[in-house]
């Protein structure tokens, strides 16, 4: 189980099927003996790893859901870079008794899955991890590696996994935060974090973000540049709505007007020839939000009419079709009826509860930021929507949350964080809804809770990923619990 929940390792620098071998150079151990040692090792002793050291051919078996290769054996490699049936020469980040993380270094045997990069910084940004293997083979395996998981860790049936949620590729990104450095002001790198650094990849476009946010970058940089108040730029916020898209300069001292003018020359200029508007706002220290020129209010559409109406610091579904498709699905498992009591339960600002509502059950909307709540209430109110109770509360405190069921609840759907829902799950084992519909962008902490559901008397009847996050580690997954004849 360990295993297949690693969380995030370093990102791969090289690109494994350009690079050279330094086999040689970093005292490389004999092939055969790693080949043996990996692959069919039988008895429990196995070699100490050192960090940088370099293994020769590795062959990778599988993909795990994160996308890394795995060489299964003892100890179990997980390569990032290395794809299935490929004899990789690797480099170790991190090794414990019996798991090894490494990247590949140079790939002998290229898999038919492999694909050049599409990104120009693939290699040093922090933002994408997966552009090296072909999309749709990087969801089967991916999305094989989660279904294998369900079954070995919560006994899941075959039949219960369906077919994954997908979108459109590359450009499926509707919200960034930029990361600048401006030590130097004429010469502002503007862009993406590498992983596990601070430095800033400077970036021209990012392919995966929608437009106009992802031709917006290298523009803005150079509107930036020269402007000594450059330096008191935190980030910047990219959100695109439907309507309009707006950018967000976030900074913790005052901005000189000439800087604030070329932005705004920047934007004007855009949405002259873009049909996309894009509005500049300033957003100080405390986080408060100031328009410069008109404000229009992001409007993102949904399913059946609904819409939410998120500011630049909102969490939101980052990805349009895939997220439309998530709550249609959620409506088909949880089947709303217009006489039950629905649980909306990390509810943000509305995404799942206005359709929800719109079938005329009663909600309960429960988020933990007092300000989206806020919006969410403002937003549903436009919209006409009044058979929701939003509530502002903590669902990882216990009493909150057998508070919130006292009334009694007949179905509840879950978005957590990545921490999960434990406390939840606890609870609902004792209320016993009828259905439970799990959202989760975090399979470890997704396995952790089922166990509990299940335990308490629930079936896993469906359940399948969503692609929302293609080219990064990330995976969102659903599942539809149904609670067991007494
Ligand atoms: C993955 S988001 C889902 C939001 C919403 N369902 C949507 O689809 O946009 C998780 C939400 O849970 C909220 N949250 C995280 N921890 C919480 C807690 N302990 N209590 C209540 N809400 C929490 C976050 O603020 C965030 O809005
Ligand atoms: S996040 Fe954008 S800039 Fe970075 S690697 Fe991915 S596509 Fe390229």
């Amino acid at each position: 189980m360990a295993n297949l929940f690693k969380q995030s390792r370093s990102k791969q620098k090289d690109k494994a099927s350009r690079t050279q071998s330094s086999a040689s150079k970093r005292g490389s151990v004999s092939a055969n003996a790693q080949v043996a040692g990996l692959r069919f090792g039988k008895d429990k002793k196995t070699t100490n790893f050192s960090t940088n050291q370099v293994i020769d051919t590795v062959t990778i078996d599988d993909l795990d859901w994160m996308g890394n290769g795995v060489s299964r054996g003892n100890p179990m490699v997980f390569v990032e870079g290395a794809l299935v049936g490929e004899t990789c020469d690797i480099e170790v980040l991190s090794s414990k008794k019996k798991v090894i993380n490494a990247k590949a270094k140079k790939v002998h045997t290229p898999s038919e899955a492999r694909q050049v990069p599409f990104c120009p910084v693939f290699d040093a940004c922090g933002g994408c991890q997966l552009q090296h293997i072909k999309p749709d083979a990087a969801l089967a395996q991916r999305d094989l590696a989660l279904k294998v998981m369900m079954e070995r860790h919560l006994a899941m049936k075959p039949h219960v996994w369906q077919a994954p949620l997908e979108g459109p590729r590359p450009q499926y990104r509707r919200k960034a935060r930029l990361a600048i450095d401006a030590r130097n002001p004429n010469q502002i790198k503007l862009g993406f974090r590498e992983a596990n650094s601070n430095n800033v990849i400077n970036v021209e476009t990012c392919p995966i973000l929608v437009d106009p946010l992802s031709t917006i970058i290298g523009p803005l940089r150079d509107a930036l540049t020269g402007f000594e108040s450059s330096r008191h730029i935190g980030h910047v916020s990219l959100v695109a709505g439907d309507n309009t898209s707006h950018l967000v300069i976030k900074h913790t001292k005052a901005l000189e007007a000439e800087l604030i003018d070329a932005v705004s020359a920047l934007v004007s200029e855009n949405s002259s020839v873009s049909d996309h508007d894009i509005e500049l706002k300033l957003e100080n220290k405390q986080g408060q939000i100031r328009s410069v020129g008109k404000h229009t209010d992001i409007v993102m559409n949904t399913v059946n009419g609904c819409s939410i109406s998120p500011s630049a610091n909102d969490f939101i579904q980052i990805n349009k079709v895939v997220n439309e498709k998530m709550i249609n699905q959620a409506i088909d498992w949880l089947s709303p009826q217009p006489d039950e009591r629905v649980a909306d339960w990390f509810s943000g600002l509305g995404n799942f509860t206005l359709p929800i509502a719109k079938r005329g059950a009663k909600v309960q909307a429960i988020e933990g930021v007092a300000e989206m709540v806020r919006r969410a209430k403002d937003n549903a109110q436009q919209q006409g929507i009044e058979n929701v109770e939003w509530l502002h509360l903590d669902l990882a405190d216990k009493t909150n949350v057998e508070a919130s069921l006292h009334q009694g609840v007949d179905k509840v759907l879950l978005d957590p964080s990545r921490e999960g829902a434990l406390t939840v799950c606890h609870a609902l084992v004792k209320a016993l809804p009828k259905t439970i519909v799990y959202v989760s962008c975090n399979p470890s902490t997704f396995t952790r809770d089922a166990k509990v559901l299940i335990d308490g008397g629930y079936e896993m009847e469906k359940a399948g990923v969503a692609e929302m996050f293609p080219f990064t580690h990330h995976m969102e997954m659903m599942a539809l619990f149904t609670r067991k004849q007494q």
